[in-house]
């Protein structure tokens, strides 16, 4: 075993001492000049005394550098690459939001979404999204007030210097490559997304987001997205995928490694919620791809057996790569998860399947499931479930609700939190039967434990 990386440990705490001090003088210069501490309250002092700004300087590089050098490093790649908050701040910008909320009062989703022409829930999914950026913040659930940021945003020149960025640069930046003729060229296009990351197409997928939601408001169809409008000419991700299996794969891979930053990885779903007590049981695991859970479940659990259901070419590359010693244990089965399910099990697994279908859809892949349940079976939902706004840090809460807008983006479809979970579920039918949210630990994901609960 190699040492501890004492550099490292040393830096992090040169770091930490950095900010410590800073903060100190900053205290100490703010009370000698009678001003209140730095905050986000809405009639905080936006100008620091001049005294304040050396320290100020010091203490966000320190800050900046600590929380990049704390991240794990595909992480850090994925954070300095994501541009979905580009999503949230054009829409702030383009209707002037700031405007509609009075200085130290509070105005509702609802009301916005009346201003707006928007959907009420698209509002909620956009202002919730700027507000882990401390741009507005939510004082009673359902309501919009102001914070220091978003209060500047309210006369027509901030707005105006605020919308040049993601209404004007952005979509500009986009075209620095001059790559958008290229990216109409289907085959350019995946092998950018499988050569480097998804990150070159979702920005222009993602300047279209607002204009996808204008152009066919409420819609649920995956062919009527940001992604349909950039480039698309009306197709869906899955027209797309579907015209080119060899593609489709490529991109399963580029998805593995979204699955490899520690917020998604799979170890936690192994570690964090308790298979044991199923006993002895079969799993299906739904939309499981090329099997990679599974096959990390049977490892630590050798009273559980596997089927694996997923399309034609994801299962046969997780049957040509199953471990010898998992033979038997792992079944691999080629299965539409719209059509009926066939497979009666003790549990079904559904990881990260519902959050790229709108409810629609989800609704029809929840009751496929039915013919083959039986009384006490358990569904369990590995996805994000959205927490309360301000009741988690602020760069977790960032990082999901990146997630519910990329998957908006492309899909039409969502995040969801608790109460969204359980109506879909109740919606689909009365014998889903919500048990309890198991939050893992260390990551983005939580358990939803479902029951099949027959005379429900
Ligand atoms: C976001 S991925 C999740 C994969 C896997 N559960 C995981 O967490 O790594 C969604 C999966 O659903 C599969 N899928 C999409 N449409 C499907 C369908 N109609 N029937 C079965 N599987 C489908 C995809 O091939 C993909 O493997």
């Amino acid at each position: 075993m190699s040492a501890p990386n004492l550099v490292q440990v040393s830096r992090m705490r040169t770091l930490a001492t950095t900010i410590h001090d800073a903060a100190a003088q900053m205290e100490k210069v703010l009370l000698e000049h009678h001003q209140p501490l730095p905050s986000f309250d809405e009639d905080s002092p936006v100008a620091l005394p001049e005294a304040a700004l050396a320290f100020q300087s010091a203490a966000i590089g320190a800050t900046a550098e600590l929380h990049d050098l704390l991240l794990d490093p595909l992480d850090l790649l994925y954070q300095k690459s994501s541009h979905y908050h580009f999503t949230s701040l054009q829409f702030i910008a383009r209707f002037h939001v700031a405007s509609m909320i009075p200085a130290g009062g509070k105005t509702s989703y609802a009301e916005i979404a009346q201003k707006t022409g928007l959907q009420e829930s698209m509002v909620r999914r956009l202002l919730r999204h700027a507000m882990t950026m401390r741009i507005f913040h939510e004082p009673e659930p359902g309501m919009v007030a102001h914070t220091q940021a978003s209060k500047l945003l309210v006369t027509p020149e901030k707005n105006a210097w605020f919308w040049f960025h993601p209404e004007v640069g952005w979509p500009a930046s986009v075209q620095v490559c001059n790559k958008r003729a290229e990216w109409e060229d289907q085959v350019l296009l995946f092998e950018y997304i499988s050569s480097t990351n998804t990150d070159y197409l979702l920005l222009v997928v993602v300047v279209q987001y607002l204009e996808a939601t204008q152009k066919w408001p409420e819609s649920q169809e995956a062919n009527e997205t940001g992604f349909s409008l950039a480039g698309h000419s009306g197709k869906s991700i899955y027209d797309v995928f579907s015209a080119d299996p060899e593609h489709a794969l490529r991109f399963s891979l580029a998805m593995d490694t979204f699955g490899e930053l520690p917020q998604y990885q799979m170890s936690k779903v192994v570690e964090g919620y308790d298979w044991a007590s199923l006993g002895r049981a079969k799993i299906v695991d739904v939309g499981g791809s090329a099997g990679q859970m599974c096959v990390a479940m049977a490892r630590s659990f050798p009273a559980l057996n596997f089927v694996v259901q997923d399309m034609a070419s994801l299962v046969a590359k997780g049957q040509a790569n199953l471990p010898p010693e998992l033979e038997g244990r792992v079944q691999f089965m080629a299965h539409d998860f719209f059509g009926e399910q066939t497979v009666r099990a003790e549990a079904y697994l559904l990881r990260t399947v519902f959050h790229n279908w709108s409810d629609k859809y989800c609704l029809q892949i929840l009751r496929a499931l039915a013919p083959a349940l039986q009384h006490g079976a358990r569904i369990l939902i590995n996805d994000v479930c959205l927490p309360k706004p301000g009741s988690i840090p602020a760069h977790m809460e960032l990082d999901m609700r990146n997630l519910d807008l990329l998957m908006g983006t492309i899909f039409n479809a969502q995040e969801r939190d608790l109460n969204e979970w359980v109506q879909l579920l109740a919606k689909a039918d009365p014998r889903f039967v919500f048990q309890r949210l198991v939050q893992l630990k260390g990551s983005a994901l939580a358990i939803i434990e479902v029951l099949w609960v027959d005379n429900a």
